[in-house]
């Protein structure tokens, strides 16, 4: 990747120019207050940089899957308050994206000052499959830069999405490498020229079917797949068993199928929960059983219960086969790790990576915010990396539309 980086920006000079930046504020919340403010501490260098410099930013990011519309719950508030609270420069919010208060907002700017826009995702546009569509809204963004903008892409979360705030303003404007996905892509560069076997990938969480795509390039890639969180139960499918009502991608069931057939010529083997904890509903005080994995179905709650986290006795055989890897990537909690109930699997994949020698990659926004959640620092991990989705196509050896687009 020969893209141009954020330092040669500063060198040119950004004092009083509009600076774009495509931040990943994507961060888990409660309500409204940020449960894990990874993502934020991880954007905020690049964007004091500029601000340093004299830069006006507009940072662009997105907070969840609004459905192309402005929703109440998927605001950027909580996000950029926690932002403003960290920066020692002032951060605003604009109330709409490429609207009046993001143009008012815009114009008013300072030296030195940030403004973030609202939630790309609330304009349908964004994540359009049209080029025509996410061309327009581009350039609804790269107008607020005025005449004399530049862009850089410090998403690394996001890096895997050909969407408007990433890629399309990256034709229109001068664009660079933000830090942040530059030392991101050199780690994970690292772990796929020199890869150490055996080779352990850890899939979980609940973008089942993005997950599912992911693994027809491990095939072969990664010696042992072990198969955790919502995707599970597509597994358990393919293999004929019952799931009750859990996370089900009853579409991807060939799909899975297929993976299985082929994987031993492929050299790969799954590895499958032979024990599931079954819970009443989805809730934090919900009562729940552990049952084989075969039989979820005959838990106490029949046909209505649902799958919440693998069983112990997956976590010890995930357990021992991180303990035999010399690499291992982690993306996606093993159960509903926000309820301490299903916490359980998470924790004890979190606690065999630190405990490996091998060395250990956790990404993911939500896999991430489970390991600090659940007590472990960021120091007992080889690196935790901030995007979950992108750093899993980075290791299929897919070529990622937010990074192609900034090559010169
Ligand atoms: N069995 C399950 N059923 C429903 N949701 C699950 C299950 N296991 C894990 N999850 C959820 O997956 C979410 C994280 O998924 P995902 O976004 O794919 O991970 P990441 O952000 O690390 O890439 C968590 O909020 C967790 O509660
Ligand atoms: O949370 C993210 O990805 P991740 O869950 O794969 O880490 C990124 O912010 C991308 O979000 P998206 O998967 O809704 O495009």
């Amino acid at each position: 990747m020969t893209s141009h980086t954020l330092n040669e920006l500063i060198a040119e000079g950004v004092r009083g120019r509009y600076i774009l930046v495509r931040s990943d504020l994507n961060v888990p919340l409660d309500g409204s207050t940020v449960t894990d403010d990874g993502r934020i501490k991880a954007s905020l260098p690049v964007l004091k940089k500029l601000s340093d410099a004299g830069a006006r930013v507009l940072v662009t990011a997105h907070l969840g899957r609004p459905k192309g519309a402005p929703e109440a719950k998927y605001s950027l508030k909580p996000a950029v308050d926690r932002l403003a609270e960290l920066a020692d420069f002032k951060v605003q919010l604009a109330a709409d994206t490429v609207g009046d208060s993001a143009k008012e907002h815009a114009a008013a700017l300072q030296d030195g000052e940030a403004l973030v826009l609202e939630n790309v995702r609330f304009d349908a546009r964004e994540t359009s499959k049209d080029d025509a569509e996410r061309g327009a809204f581009a350039d609804e963004l790269v107008a607020l830069t005025g005449s004399n903008g530049a862009f850089v892409d410090d998403a690394f979360g996001a890096v895997h999405r050909k969407h408007a705030s990433v890629y399309d303003v990256a034709t229109r404007l001068p664009s660079y490498l933000g830090d942040l996905v530059h030392t991101e892509v050199e780690v994970l560069r690292k772990l796929t020229t020199d890869t150490q076997r055996p080779y352990v990938v850890v899939l979980g969480g609940s973008k089942v079917s993005d997950k599912l795509a992911v693994i027809e390039n491990l095939l072969g890639k990664a010696d042992t797949i072990l198969v955790g969180g919502g995707m599970l139960f597509t597994f358990l499918a393919a293999a004929g068993h019952k799931v009750a009502g859990s996370l089900l991608e009853e579409d991807q069931i060939p799909v899975v199928q297929d993976y299985l057939k082929r994987a031993a010529d492929a050299g790969t083997s799954f590895v499958i929960p032979t024990d599931v904890v079954v819970a009443s509903r989805f809730a934090a005080d919900a009562e729940h059983e552990v049952v084989k994995a075969d039989a979820i179905e005959e838990s106490a709650f029949g046909a209505s219960g649902i799958g919440l986290d693998i069983g112990p006795e997956s976590a010890s055989a995930f357990a021992a086969q991180i303990e035999g890897a010399k690499t291992v990537f982690w993306n996606g909690p093993m159960g509903v790790f926000e309820f301490e109930a299903f916490a359980n699997g998470t924790r004890a994949i979190a606690q065999a990576l630190t405990d490996t020698v091998a060395f250990t990659v956790v990404g993911g926004g939500d896999s991430a915010a489970a390991v600090r959640t659940l007590g472990f620092e960021d120091s007992q991990f080889g690196h935790i990396s901030t995007g979950g989705g992108a750093s899993l196509e980075y290791l299929e050896g897919k070529e990622l539309p937010g990074l192609s687009v900034l090559d010169r």
